[in-house]
């Protein structure tokens, strides 16, 4: 049984000078969202401040990220050798990786991120239509500000999930659309469309990928492609308007994704992903074509722990806003997630369990962070692991 976790920051903040949320407005006021009122100020609001610990040394280090040619991969023995290696590398570090050749139609991804732009231009009350419901993570959400009271990030975002099935990526395809006329109205039916395509060209990459991560483990091709094929993904934007002091806070900050494997792009020539290597954020940046992929928890522990999901973030501007594109590919809720008995059984670092309870766990319990992973394992087997503090590593099973 679940042991009741302590109650993070979920109360709507009390302190924010606010401009409120109000979902029935009608007039023009109505037009310029909170974000867009507070970035008018010099100084940002207490409760978007991070801590120096969390605050941002300015760094124009880069990471270095193989680019790997998944075309390649899928259509020669020669190019999946090579992506294999490039991937197994990358994954057993840090995680991170790029991507090419993944045959994502580039005016999609144009009109992907043009709709995100759309969106966030609207109206705050039409946004609000969409509001994200408690404990769940579809919806639109401003700051986060109905969910946590300090450390707010600098953003706006819109989620829904992609369930997909095991005829093929275009055998459901109503429920993108599904979501943003019924969240929306009939006048965000070609929005929804927009992005039932790119949801299902990200499920096509993200398989894809599975392919090279299998081979890359010893498992084939077909592994992880067949466990994720049902999959519970989901799509997210994510806008981030330029800030005054932008070196006080983050447009997302400091964690590792829970899913298992996401799928970023990143528009134009506006950087601001990091990620913490060897003690230091580097800027994985915008490649024209190139999609940015990183393991996330729920792959790390599929691979009982050789694959790492790395602590990321993203920085934000003062002179400039920024949109990303995120994918998060999970399996299907109920799918037990465990590694597999071969190639090398080896104790076990995470109990068996399912992306329904850690999105529970993450939408309910727990704001994603460093430690999601250790956190959840503690949450679901309390007895073994009391004792231990939240700073320690994950625990061996067996
Ligand atoms: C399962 C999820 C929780 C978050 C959205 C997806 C995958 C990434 C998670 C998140 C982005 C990690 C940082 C904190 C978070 C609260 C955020 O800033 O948005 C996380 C998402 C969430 O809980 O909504
Ligand atoms: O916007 C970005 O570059 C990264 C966002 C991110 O890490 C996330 O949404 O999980
Ligand atoms: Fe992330």
């Amino acid at each position: 049984a679940a042991m009741p976790f302590p109650a993070m920051e979920v109360a709507r903040s009390p302190h924010l000078p606010c401009v409120p949320v109000d979902a029935n407005a009608t007039d023009s006021n109505s037009a310029t969202d909170v974000l867009d009122l507070w970035r008018q100020q010099k100084q940002i609001p207490a409760p978007f401040v991070w801590p120096n610990a969390d605050a941002r040394p300015s760094s124009m280090l880069e990471l270095d990220v193989p680019v790997v040619d998944i075309g390649a991969a899928l259509h020669s023995a020669a190019g999946m050798g090579r992506a294999a290696a490039q991937v197994a590398e990358a994954c057993a570090s840090h995680g991170f990786f790029q991507v090419t050749g993944h045959g994502v139609d580039p005016a999609l991804a144009r009109a992907a991120l043009d709709g995100a732009a759309d969106f966030f231009r609207l109206p705050l009350a039409t946004k609000q239509g969409a509001r994200r419901s408690p404990g769940t993570v579809e919806g639109y959400a401003s700051a986060h500000a109905d969910r946590f009271a300090a450390k707010l990030p600098w953003k706006e975002t819109l989620s829904f999930s992609h369930n997909h099935d095991d005829v093929g990526a275009r055998g459901n395809s109503h429920v993108v659309v599904d979501y943003f006329t019924s969240a929306l109205g009939d006048d965000f039916k070609h929005l929804g469309e927009v992005y039932q395509e790119y949801c299902e060209a990200m499920e096509e990459a993200s398989l894809a990928i599975m392919e090279v991560l299998g081979m890359s483990l010893g498992l084939g091709r077909g592994y992880y492609r067949d466990y994720f094929a049902d999959g519970s993904s989901i799509m997210r934007c994510n806008y981030y308007p330029r800030c005054p002091e932008p070196d006080r806070t983050l447009g997302t900050g400091p964690h590792c994704d829970p899913s298992a494997l996401t799928i970023l792009l990143q528009d134009g020539d506006v950087d601001g992903l990091q990620v913490l290597v060897d003690g230091a954020w580097r800027f994985v940046r915008p490649k024209t074509g190139e999609l940015v992929v990183n393991i996330g928890d729920t792959f790390m522990a599929l691979s009982n722990g050789r694959y790492k999901s790395c602590l990321h973030r993203a920085v934000v501007h003062r002179e400039k806003e920024r949109r990303s594109l995120a994918y998060f590919l999970a399996p299907r809720e109920d799918r037990v997630v465990r590694p597999p008995p071969s190639p090398a059984p080896a104790p076990r670092l995470y109990p068996d369990f399912t992306w329904a309870e850690l999105m529970r766990f993450t939408q309910r319990h727990y704001r994603a962070d460093a430690r999601t992973l250790d956190a959840f394992a503690r949450w679901l087997d309390p007895p073994t692991c009391s004792a231990t503090p939240l700073s320690h590593g994950p625990k061996l099973l067996n």
